[in-house]
This record gives C-alpha cells, sequence and structure tokens, in this order.
C-alpha cells in the first residue's frame, strides 16, 4: 500500500502485471527512499494526484470520507513519517507527534483554522507546518451570508410551514424577521473572511459595519468602511453579528451571558468561525428567553452536535454541519493547496502558506 500510488501510470500498470520482477525490485529500491507521508483522510481529488504525480513521495491514506481514522490506528500510521498531511478532525498533539518520532518534518493541515494544532508542540520539534487560508474566503463568505439570511427570514422555519399545512392565509405578521437594510453589521476578527462577508453584504444597503479585533486595523477596514468599536460597542450595536476569529485561549466561549446580555433583543447572531468561540448553555438561554433574536450557526461544540442538544430544540437557531467551505472548487483548492504545501516543506522550500510558529 505505501507505493502504488506513487508509481508513474504505466509503471503501475507494469507493476501489477508483473511483467518484469526486475523492474519491480527497481522500483521498490527506488520508492523505499521517497519521503513516507500518511494522509488521515481521503482528501478530495485535486490533492492527491499533485502527491500522486509529483514522484516526491510514497504515501498512504485513511481512504475513507465518512469516518475519521480512529486515534488508535493514526498513532500507529504516523510512525516513522516524514510527512504528515490532516483535516481538521485530527487532534495534532504532543502524543501524536511523539507517535511519529524525529523523521516527522512537515505538517500540513488542509483548513484554515488550527485550533486542532498543538502549535507549541509542533514548534518545540521544529515542525513546519502548511495551512490553506485564502482559497476558502469566498465559499465561506458565501455561505456566512446565506446562513445570515436563513436564519434572519426565518426560512427553515417558513419551509416547514409550507410544507406541513401551517400555512394558513396570508397574515400581516407571520414570519416576520429581520432585513439588512439600514443596519448595522458587527464584525468580531476583521481578517480576508470578514472583509468578504462585509463586501457581499453591503448591496443590501447596510448602513453601517463596524468590527472589534485586538487592535484596529485600518487598512483592511478602509475597503469596507467599518469603524473600529470596543467588543461592548460591538455587542450592543450589531443588528446583525458574525463571529470570524479564530479559536484561541483569548477567544475561547467570548460570546457568553456577558455579551449576549449586551445585545438587543432583536440581534442576530451567526457563527461560521468555531464553535468553542460560544459558550452554548449562554446561548440557549439568550436565544430560550428571547435575549437576541436569532442564531446561526454553522459550527459547535461537539461536532456533529448531538441530535439530543437544546439548541436544536429552539426554532430561532439554524444549524448546520459545519459546511462553509463545502464547495466543489474550494475543497479542491484546499486539498491542493494542502499537496503543494507539503510537497515543499518536504523539499526545504517555503510553503505558499506556512503558519509562522
Ligand atoms: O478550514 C477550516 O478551518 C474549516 O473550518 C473548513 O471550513
Amino acid at each position: 500500500m505505501w507505493c502504488s500510488r506513487v508509481v508513474p501510470r504505466q509503471l503501475w500498470w507494469i507493476k501489477q502485471l508483473n511483467l518484469t520482477g526486475a523492474l519491480t525490485s527497481n522500483m521498490q529500491r527506488e520508492m523505499s527512499t521517497l519521503p513516507r507521508v500518511y494522509i488521515t483522510r481521503q482528501i478530495p481529488p485535486e490533492g492527491l494526484k499533485i502527491l500522486r504525480e509529483s514522484g516526491q513521495v510514497q504515501f498512504e491514506l485513511w481512504d475513507s470520507d465518512d469516518v475519521p481514522v480512529p486515534r488508535k490506528e493514526l498513532l500507529q500510521k504516523v510512525k516513522g513519517v516524514d510527512g504528515l498531511v490532516c483535516v481538521l478532525t485530527e487532534k495534532i498533539d504532543a502524543e501524536l507527534l511523539d507517535a511519529a518520532g524525529p523523521n516527522l518534518k512537515v505538517l500540513s493541515t488542509m483548513s484554515v483554522g488550527f485550533d486542532h494544532l498543538s502549535l507549541e508542540e509542533l514548534k518545540k520539534r521544529g515542525i513546519r507546518v502548511g495551512y490553506t487560508p485564502d482559497v476558502l474566503t469566498d465559499s465561506v463568505a458565501e455561505l456566512t451570508v446565506a446562513l445570515l439570511l436563513t436564519t434572519s427570514r426565518r426560512l427553515i422555519e417558513a419551509t416547514h410551514e409550507a410544507k406541513t399545512g401551517g400555512w394558513g392565509t396570508w397574515r400581516t405578521l407571520w414570519l416576520c424577521g429581520y432585513e439588512l437594510a439600514n443596519s448595522t453589521v458587527g464584525i468580531f476578527g476583521l481578517g480576508r473572511i470578514g472583509i468578504a462577508i462585509a463586501e457581499r453584504l453591503a448591496p443590501f444597503k447596510v448602513k453601517k459595519f463596524i468590527y472589534t479585533d485586538v487592535a484596529p486595523r485600518p487598512e483592511l477596514a478602509s475597503i469596507i468602511n467599518a469603524e473600529y468599536v470596543s467588543m461592548d460597542e460591538l455587542a450592543k450595536q450589531s443588528d446583525f453579528l458574525a463571529m470570524c476569529c479564530a479559536l484561541t485561549p483569548e477567544t475561547k466561549e467570548i460570546c457568553n451571558k456577558d455579551m449576549f446580555s449586551k445585545m438587543k433583543n432583536t440581534s442576530i447572531f451567526i457563527n461560521t468561525s468555531r464553535g468553542g468561540v460560544v459558550n452554548q448553555e449562554d446561548l440557549y438561554e439568550a436565544l430560550s428567553t428571547g435575549q437576541i433574536a436569532a442564531a446561526g450557526l454553522d459550527v459547535t461544540v461537539p461536532e456533529p452536535l448531538p441530535t439530543s442538544h437544546p439548541l436544536f430544540t429552539l426554532k430561532n437557531c439554524v444549524i448546520l454541519p459545519h459546511i462553509a467551505s463545502a464547495s466543489y472548487t474550494t475543497r479542491n483548492a484546499m486539498s491542493a493547496l494542502a499537496a503543494n504545501n507539503l510537497l515543499l516543506g518536504l523539499r526545504g522550500e517555503s510553503m505558499i502558506k506556512e503558519l509562522k510558529l
């Protein structure tokens, strides 16, 4: 299994047919010197094609996209590898890096988020880390806008009513929601994705964009004419509040009772970043007591969120199964970028997108 995926196609067939034993053993010798890579998921075809055609690595992968590789298997498979490609479901921590051992030089995650990686442990071991920002910005921004409109205009409730007989006569206030025109949109964490969301929302006649971050980001903010405010002001002023920050110790559960209590009863909360930035008990309370109007979540803790979770009982909470970057184009681009980062890293060259550790 370690070799077949790196053999050029015509040779691969010869190997399969076993036409010449000499060739097979030569090839095997050649391949045994190639860096070994483990891939924790059946990643989209673009990335696999790049790796296969590079002739630069021999790789093995967990050949499923439906279930993550079991931890025990992963700890076995990473033993002695030179490179590792992972997705966001794998915890890359001291235990895993110890299991991999000193050969591991490059980790390439097919994600923009890196909260599943223990950066300190990676740094300590001198392991370089590639990730996949930028290529998913459009897809995530599109989905965020879709989720925002779905939540604010109550589309899930509306289709349910239409399908199940709740649609009586046209009623004056039935299924009313909140519109973007003349609204204030708040962005928590102004980066590429926050800007892309604002650019898409601006044509809906948003009155004002505000943002908060660890510090003002005037260059970025000028693109969307956004005003820097404190977190308190963001909570108080936003009609729509979009979470666009990374999950870090500083942002963990930053959306909590205190924040929700400052928001307007008519506000909509949208999270397409990481579930961990929200205290879900506090969110449940804010939604069920009418402290805020509604929430749209693409991310939760845990994932998947158990179907018995109280948030699923609320009509004013729309929950998606972490699909913000799920377009064919984007997922293939992420896969290709992860593959290229890995190959560059293994060659000792600059990666296209490398995390500064
Ligand atoms: O890339 C990531 O971090 C994701 O969450 C995928 O949407």
